[in-house]
């Protein structure tokens, strides 16, 4: 009964509400227009035994569930409808025309129940919401979580954790296997699968099993020596200092996989850096540092006029990516033999900039940072090329190393359809 009098109350104080320009009501304000989310009028609701209230303000609805406070604007409540009419949820695709939704929309009515929040829309419609939905899709909640947990390492922390490397027959036939091998992948960057033939062919099988592959102008799985058969130095037995690669791609390859097929001489490691633990050490010891890098875009550019190859490419973006919502980095775009001529940046920041980039040189550049690896036939190494660097130690011999780049958007697909965060 209280509760049916709660409605129409709420009704009627709708109707009441200013125009969205006027002036906003102070903060909980004292009224009707707010309450606990049980029906009766305690302050936790009985399913979820969290403290949860809600309040209709001016221009949005504000829920406090378990201390988070979210904001849900009335127009975002209605484009987010789950009703049968508005969402599809056999394709998991909306139906509704957004475009028809008035932007300054208010419910008519609005109440809500241990788990539910109702919405009545001035048409009649009606819309539900499951609180646990809400909390899952808040904004506030989004901007809490990190979108992809991560373990940052220096060699110590990396040797230390003994991840364990996956043996290639597991990895094939068994999707626990590859669970584990994604999951050390994500909270790593890097992840080697075991006793792989040392062929071309096997390794294309085993990158294959983990996403699809992305054919660049270097081919689709290469395989190549210091024979300088194109324009980079890649293709020498120079050694390569620490770098992501591709960073000339307007989005650079997500993946990197090697595989060495042979090498008879001497030197040629791998060298591996988790960038991302370089760029936090720089949040932390000046974030002014970090700030610059992740704003001032910069260019990477490959150009190549070797035998028949002619091509020309330039990726535009900033050294640290990161999320707007949370400022988590997600993307480090390093490589110092690619950078463009920097003319993006105006004179009075690029003193700056060369200040911050020397920073994350310099922690990238430690030697407790450094995780070198030989790699044998038969060892595959899977790198996240959005966030660790690579580089190799000169060589002298025949060495062959073959591999390819995958897509990132289809690794995370693999990875979600196990079950794991990405
Ligand atoms: C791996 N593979 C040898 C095919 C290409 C090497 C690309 C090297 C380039 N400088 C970059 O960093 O992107
Ligand atoms: O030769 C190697 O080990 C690595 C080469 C490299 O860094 C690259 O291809 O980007």
């Amino acid at each position: 009964m209280m509760f049916t009098r709660m409605f129409v109350r709420l009704g009627a104080c709708l109707h009441r509400l200013p125009k969205r320009n006027a002036q906003p009501p102070a903060l909980w304000p004292p009224g009707i227009t707010r309450g606990p989310c049980a029906a009766s009028r305690t302050q936790h609701t009985a399913s979820h035994s969290k403290s949860c209230l809600w309040q209709l303000r001016e221009d949005y609805f504000e829920l406090s569930v378990s201390g988070l406070l979210m904001r849900f604007d009335y127009v975002w409540l209605r484009d987010h409808c789950r009703s049968a009419s508005c969402y599809n949820t056999k394709t998991n695709q909306r139906n509704l025309d957004t475009a028809t939704v008035e932007l300054g929309i208010r419910p008519s009515n609005i109440r809500m129940d241990e788990e539910t929040l109702f919405l009545t829309w001035p048409d009649g419609h009606v819309t539900r919401f499951n609180l646990a939905w809400l909390v899952q899709n808040s904004y506030e909640g989004q901007k809490q979580r990190a979108v992809q947990p991560r373990i940052l390492w220096n060699s110590e922390i990396y040797n230390e954790a003994k991840v364990p490397a996956i043996s290639c027959e597991g990895f094939m036939t068994s999707d626990e296997e590859l669970k584990q091998f994604l999951k050390t992948f994500l909270l790593y960057g890097i992840a080697f699968v075991e006793d792989v033939p040392p062929t071309l062919e096997a390794t294309e099988t085993v990158a294959q099993r983990v996403s699809l592959i992305r054919e660049t102008m270097y081919g689709r799985v290469w395989n190549f020596t210091s024979d300088f058969s194109r324009g980079d130095t890649a293709y020498t037995k120079l050694a390569l200092d620490r770098h992501t690669d591709t960073s000339y791609f307007q989005e650079p390859c997500g993946i990197q996989v090697f595989h060495c097929l042979r090498h008879e001489g001497t030197g040629g490691r791998t060298l591996l850096v988790d960038g991302f633990h370089g760029a936090d050490k720089v949040l932390k010891e000046a974030p002014g540092n970090f700030e610059l890098l992740s704003r001032v875009p910069i260019k990477h550019e490959y150009i190549e006029n070797v035998g028949a190859y002619h091509n020309h490419m330039i990726g535009v973006g900033p050294v640290l990516n990161v999320y707007p919502w949370n400022n988590e980095l997600y993307m480090i775009r390093y490589n110092n033999y690619d950078r463009a001529v920097i003319n993006t940046v105006p004179h009075d920041t690029v003193q700056r900039w060369y200040v911050a980039h020397r920073a994350l040189t310099s922690e990238l550049r430690k030697p407790e940072n450094e995780l070198w690896v030989k790699l044998k036939p038969g060892k595959v190494l899977f790198i996240d090329n959005w966030r660790v660097l690579h580089g190799r130690e000169s060589f002298t011999g025949l060495r062959q190393l073959c591999g390819c780049y995958l897509t990132r958007d289809d690794v995370l697909n693999t990875a979600r359809s196990l079950g794991l965060q990405a």
